[in-house]
């Protein structure tokens, strides 16, 4: 990990920052290709990287998704309720510390701006999805350039066109309310460990932190917000997908500061009815086939039922060969 497309985020632990700033990244250039390195041996290694991002110029879209959450989030429950799925985990939810609210197919301006519509039909909020719009489409950009890079890593790029039509994309705004004024641990928890279900997460902190992800030897580390970044995460279908090649780290949320929290996440899920099955190209001796086939959804079906609830590991119990 020692090229020079990594940014050095602390002294004591090498973790994985990746600089995405360079104007210059396209498919093709020798950058692209060591990005490309970095970035897969990140994700081998930790499942997740910093991607540096040269944000000057979005500060003011940064400062707007953040005062849009705000009056979001103060809308009254009933409201935010209008917020539905028929997925799991896919509209407005509620417990203990933790709200969040969804929008799903958020490359999409029309469903951006039916669900700011839905929740808030004042004059004038049409800039607001419009804004929120353009948030969406730069995580896109991001989600798509960094598949780009792991199919191209993996030998399996001629699935690339295939691979991108077959997900969706769900954008989720989260608040976590201040932890209430004692010591007990417990209730600092404002989200419980877990591994992401779908192919890659793209998550963004406020300026309060909170986000701790697990190392494949059980340490946590902190990540700390920085509004120049993005945390790019590999979630369990795109673990499933690769044989098991890259890595789906545990995560959660811990409320160590007394401020109320937000963050979003950009999820790249797989559409229903699209199998997950690993290609030839990274099934070999070496890395015998880990999984059965699967779609998405029984998936996260299962991850929703009571049985997959008390698992260690959704994706092992589900589908492990
Ligand atoms: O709020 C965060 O930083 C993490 C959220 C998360 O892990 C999730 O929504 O899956
Ligand atoms: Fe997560």
């Amino acid at each position: 990990m020692d090229s020079d497309s990594l940014l050095p985020l602390s002294e004591s632990l090498q973790l994985p920052v990746i600089d995405f700033s360079d104007q210059n990244l396209t498919p093709g250039t020798s950058k692209w290709d060591k990005v490309k390195a970095d970035v897969r041996k990140a994700l081998e290694d930790y499942g997740w990287f910093q991607a540096y991002v040269d944000k000057m110029s979005n500060i003011e879209l940064d400062k707007s998704v953040y005062e849009a959450m705000e009056k979001l989030f103060d809308l009254p429950v009933q409201t935010k309720q209008r917020n539905v799925s028929s997925k799991p985990f896919h509209g407005y939810l509620s417990h203990n510390l933790y709200q969040s609210l969804g929008i799903e197919d958020a490359n999409v301006a029309e469903k951006v701006n039916d669900f700011i519509q839905l929740l808030w039909p004042d004059h004038g909020n049409k800039s607001i999805s419009e804004m929120m719009h353009k948030f969406s489409t730069q995580l896109v950009e991001l989600d798509v350039m960094v598949r780009k890079m792991i199919m191209e890593s993996f030998g399996v790029e001629k699935y690339l066109d295939e691979h991108l039509n077959s997900t969706n994309y769900l954008f989720r705004m989260m608040k976590y309310t201040a932890p209430p004024d004692d010591d007990v641990e417990e209730t600092k928890l404002g989200l419980r460990s877990h591994t992401d279900k779908n192919i890659i997460t793209i998550l963004h902190q406020y300026e309060v932190d909170g986000l701790e992800i697990m190392t494949k030897d059980g340490k946590w580390i902190k990540v700390k917000p920085s509004q120049n970044s993005f945390i790019i995460m590999v979630g369990d279908s795109l673990c499933a997908l690769l044989n098991g090649r890259l890595y789906s780290p545990y995560h959660r949320v811990m409320m160590v500061a007394k401020k109320t929290r937000y963050s979003t996440a950009m999820f790249s899920v797989p559409k229903s009815g699209v199998v997950i099955d690993s290609p030839e190209e990274v099934v070999d001796e070496e890395h015998p086939r880990m999984f059965k086939p699967f779609e998405y959804m029984d998936f996260l079906n299962f991850f929703h039922s009571e049985a997959g609830r008390r698992v260690e590991s959704t994706l092992h119990a589900f589908c492990a060969l």
